[in-house]
C-alpha cells in the first residue's frame, strides 16, 4: 500500500485501456473510479472532489480539454493529468495552457503515470499544509480572533477588510488596551503582504536617542555604545508592514525623518550617508489627540496630513459594554486551558459588577481580571468577592472621593494613591517595567509616562 494514496478519476473512451490503468492504480493503493465520457466525468466530479483526474484528450462526446476547463473553473482543487496522442505537440501545449498539472503521451507507461500522480498528490499536500498554516495565522492574528458584536466593532471589521489590501497608511486611534495592535495585525494578516514581516515598534517605550536608531538602524561608532552596525526596523519590515505604536511621542527630528520615508520611501541609518529605499505599509497608532497636538505645535502638520489618510477609531470598552460577556466567555476558555482549570463562568452578580465598572484599561484590563480570577478562584464559578478591589469598590470609591479630598484638590487626592500603587507594583515586580505594567493592566509606555509624571526614581529602575 502506498503512503500517499489518493482519490482518482480516470477518463478514457477505450474500455480496455481504461480498466488496465484503473487496475494498476488500484494496485498502488489509490481509490480509483473510471469514466468513459466527458459528461459522465463531469457528473462524477460534481458528486465527489477527486484529488486527481487522469483524462484522455479524445473522448466521444466532448474532448478532454472541455473536461479540463470545466474542472479548472468548478473544481480548482482537482489536479488534471492529460493524456495526449503521440507526436501531437499542439495538444500538449494546449493542455498546459489550460492549466493541466501535467501531460503524458500515449501509450502511457505505468511508471510514468504513477510518478505523475505522486507529484500531483505531493503538491496538493503542500498546498493543503499552506492553507492550514495560513488559516492558523488568520485565526491567531486575523479578524477571527477579534471578539466584538457591537455595531462599532462591526463597523471596524468592515473598515479593516476594505483597507487591508491596499498600501494606504492607516492611523488607528483609541485608548490604551482597546485593541489597536490587534487591529494592526489583522490588517497585515488580511493584506497581500501577509507572508512578509509584520514589525512592531512601541515608540513611547524608548528614549528619543535610541528610538531613531531602533527605527532606522545605525553605523558602528556613530554614538557612544554603538559598537556594531545595527539594522533598523524599517529595513526589517521591507516588503511587509511596519506598525508604529504611540506615534505621538515621536520627537521633532524623528517626525522629519518619518515624513521623508512616507513621501519618498527613503532614509539613512544614524551616522551613515547611504540611502536605503524600502517598500513598506505603515500603520500608526496613538491614544493622543493629534489634531490638538498639531494646533499646539507639538506635532508636524505636514506629517499629520500624511498619516491621517485612513483613520480607524477603536472604541473604548465602556462604549461597547454588550461585548463584555463575549470577551469573558472567550478569555475564560483561553485561561481555563492555559492554567488547566475548568471554571464554568462568572456568577450573575460578578457579571453585574463587571458591567457596572468603567474599564479604564479597556480589554487589556478585562483580560487581566479574568486571568487573575481564574488563578485565584477555588470554586466552579467566579464570584464578586473574587474580583479585584477596584471593580467591587468603584462606585463606593467615586462617592467617597469628595470626603477623602480633605484640603487638597481632587486631582492631588487621586494622584497620590496612583503614585503609591505604581511604586508598590514596581517593588513587587522587582522594578521590572514589563511585569509591572502587566500587573497594573497598563502598557509599558503608559507606565513609563506615569513614572515620569510622578517623578519615580528611574535610576533605581535601571539597576534592576
Ligand atoms: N476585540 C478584542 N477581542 C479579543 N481580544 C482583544 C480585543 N481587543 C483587544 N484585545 C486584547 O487586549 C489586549 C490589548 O490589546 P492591544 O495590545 O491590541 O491594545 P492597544 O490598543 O494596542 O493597547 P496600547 O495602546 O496600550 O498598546 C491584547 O491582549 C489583545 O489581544
Amino acid at each position: 500500500m502506498k503512503t500517499n494514496s489518493g482519490s482518482l478519476l480516470v477518463v478514457d473512451d477505450d474500455q480496455y485501456i481504461l480498466e488496465a490503468m484503473a487496475d494498476y492504480l488500484r494496485s498502488l493503493g489509490h481509490r480509483t473510479e473510471t469514466s468513459l465520457t466527458c459528461l459522465d466525468a463531469i457528473e462524477r466530479l460534481k458528486e465527489f472532489p477527486f484529488q486527481v483526474v487522469v483524462c484522455d484528450v479524445n473522448l466521444p462526446d466532448q474532448d478532454g480539454f472541455h473536461l479540463l476547463e470545466w474542472a479548472k473553473e468548478n473544481a480548482p482543487d482537482t489536479a488534471v493529468i492529460m493524456l495526449t496522442g503521440y507526436g501531437t505537440i499542439e495538444s500538449a501545449v494546449e493542455a498546459i495552457r489550460l492549466g493541466a498539472f501535467e501531460y503524458l503521451t500515449k501509450p502511457v507507461i505505468d511508471e510514468e503515470l504513477s510518478l505523475a500522480i505522486e507529484r500531483c498528490l505531493d503538491q496538493r499536500q503542500v498546498v493543503e499544509e499552506n492553507k492550514t498554516l495560513k488559516a492558523q495565522l488568520d485565526q491567531r492574528f486575523g479578524l477571527a480572533n477579534i471578539v466584538g458584536q457591537d455595531y462599532k466593532m462591526q463597523k471596524m471589521f468592515d473598515l479593516i477588510e476594505s483597507v487591508a489590501d491596499t498600501r494606504t497608511t492607516v492611523l488607528i486611534l483609541g485608548e490604551n488596551g482597546t485593541g489597536k495592535t490587534m487591529t494592526a495585525r489583522a490588517i497585515h494578516q488580511l493584506s497581500d503582504r501577509c507572508n512578509q514581516p509584520f514589525v512592531e515598534v512601541a515608540c513611547g517605550a524608548l528614549p528619543d536617542s535610541l528610538l531613531e536608531s531602533e527605527l532606522f538602524g545605525h553605523k558602528a561608532g556613530s554614538f557612544t555604545g554603538a559598537t556594531h552596525d545595527k539594522i533598523g526596523k524599517f529595513l526589517q519590515a521591507d516588503g511587509g508592514t511596519l506598525f508604529l505604536d504611540e506615534i505621538a511621542t515621536a520627537s521633532p527630528s524623528l517626525q522629519v525623518k518619518l515624513l521623508r520615508v512616507l513621501q519618498d520611501h527613503e532614509f539613512e541609518a544614524v551616522g551613515d550617508n547611504k540611502t536605503h529605499t524600502v517598500d513598506i505599509r505603515l500603520i500608526l497608532a496613538t491614544n493622543q489627540n493629534l489634531e490638538d497636538m498639531v494646533a499646539k505645535g507639538e506635532f508636524r502638520q505636514d506629517l499629520y496630513y500624511r498619516i491621517n489618510v485612513i483613520t480607524l477609531t477603536q472604541p473604548a470598552l465602556r462604549e461597547r459594554m454588550s461585548d463584555i460577556p463575549l470577551l469573558i466567555e472567550h478569555y475564560l476558555k483561553v485561561y481555563n486551558e492555559q492554567i488547566g482549570k475548568s471554571i464554568k463562568g462568572f456568577d450573575a452578580s460578578a457579571i453585574q459588577a463587571m458591567l457596572k465598572y468603567s474599564w479604564p484599561g479597556n480589554v487589556r484590563e478585562l483580560i487581566n481580571v479574568i486571568e487573575r480570577s481564574v488563578v485565584l478562584t477555588k470554586g466552579e464559578y467566579i464570584r464578586v468577592h473574587d474580583l479585584p478591589e477596584q471593580i467591587r469598590q468603584e462606585q463606593a470609591y467615586a462617592l467617597s472621593a469628595d470626603n477623602r479630598m480633605g484640603t487638597g484638590s481632587l486631582k492631588t487626592a487621586l494622584a497620590n494613591p496612583e503614585r503609591q500603587i505604581i511604586i508598590e507594583a514596581l517593588e513587587a515586580n522587582g522594578w521590572n517595567r514589563q511585569n509591572t505594567a502587566k500587573a497594573l493592566g497598563i502598557n509599558r509606555t503608559t507606565l513609563y509616562k506615569k513614572m515620569k509624571k510622578y517623578d519615580i526614581d528611574f535610576e533605581k529602575q535601571l539597576m534592576h
